[in-house]
């Protein structure tokens, strides 16, 4: 069993059938990447594993997804509790036009810590845990849209983990940033997958080879191959994640 695993997963946009059938376990502290063409289903499946989906109207999802062996599209299940253990980073660093302190503290309050000392812990904690403490320590008051984009970024991770989640999503989390805050952005990674586990959607194959122990090559709505990184980069057995790797299409 894995942290997460997909069962017989299918996803309707009206219509569109956009997931088929997908079949996919997710390990504990790991990295795994889904790569594949526009348009193949890889937001669409991230976006399955907290239930975002839920807020649109003509989506209907068949089969399971588990964390921790729990089906989360079981009725009884409270998104917001889901919400909480299953974080979310976007494409567009995205910070709260507020403080760089109550951005961090947001999440923590709504969830009902109300304690000054406590949430001057967390917003550290979190900063810290992102890697960009250092960087802030002495304008946390001051309003996060100041931050450049790749600082952002990292606070919006620093906002996601102040939840103290299990599993973070990140869909393109370092398509809008610069060479030196991709980087950034990838250390941090290899530093949260000791406590995390992180799936990560990204059109770079580089940063996919770079950071993620499993890649998940997605066509057309369905999974093609899923294995560790090395062996997708190394030895795919379909010869269609080969010619996509070896950029012979998408
Ligand atoms: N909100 C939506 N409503 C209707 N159809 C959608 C919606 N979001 C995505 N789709 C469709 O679902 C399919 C998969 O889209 P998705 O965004 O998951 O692909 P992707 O692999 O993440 O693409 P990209 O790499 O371009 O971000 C596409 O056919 C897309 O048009």
């Amino acid at each position: 069993m894995g942290k997460i695993d997909a069962k017989n997963l299918n996803l309707f946009y009206g219509d569109n059938h956009a997931l088929k059938d997908v079949n996919i376990s997710l390990q504990a502290n790991s990295i795994s990447a889904l790569i594949g063409p526009s348009g193949c289903g890889k937001s669409t499946f991230l976006k399955t594993l907290n239930r975002m989906n839920d807020l649109i109207d003509s989506v209907k999802i068949t089969g399971e997804v588990r964390l921790d062996g729990e089906n989360i599209y079981d009725p009884k299940v409270d998104t917001t509790v889901l919400r909480k253990r299953v974080g979310m980073v976007f494409q567009q660093p995205n910070p709260f036009p507020m403080s760089i302190y109550d951005n961090i503290a947001y999440g923590p309050r709504i969830h009902g810590i109300k304690n000054k000392h406590e949430l001057d812990k967390i917003v550290e904690e979190s900063l810290r845990g992102a890697a960009i403490f250092d960087e802030v320590k002495d304008r946390l008051k001051k309003s996060a849209l100041g931050l450049s984009g790749g600082q952002q970024q990292r606070l919006c991770i620093a906002r996601a983990l102040a939840v103290y989640p299990e599993v973070l999503l990140m869909d393109e989390p370092t398509s809008a940033l610069d060479p030196v805050s991709t980087s950034k952005i990838e250390d941090l990674m290899e530093d949260l997958k000791k406590n995390y586990t992180i799936v990560i959607v990204t059109h770079n194959m580089q940063q996919a080879a770079r950071v993620s122990d499993y890649t998940a090559f997605f066509l057309v709505g369905e999974i093609v191959e899923f294995d560790t990184t090395d062996n997708i980069f190394s030895a795919p057995t379909d010869k269609r994640t080969e010619d996509y790797i070896s950029g012979r299409f998408g």
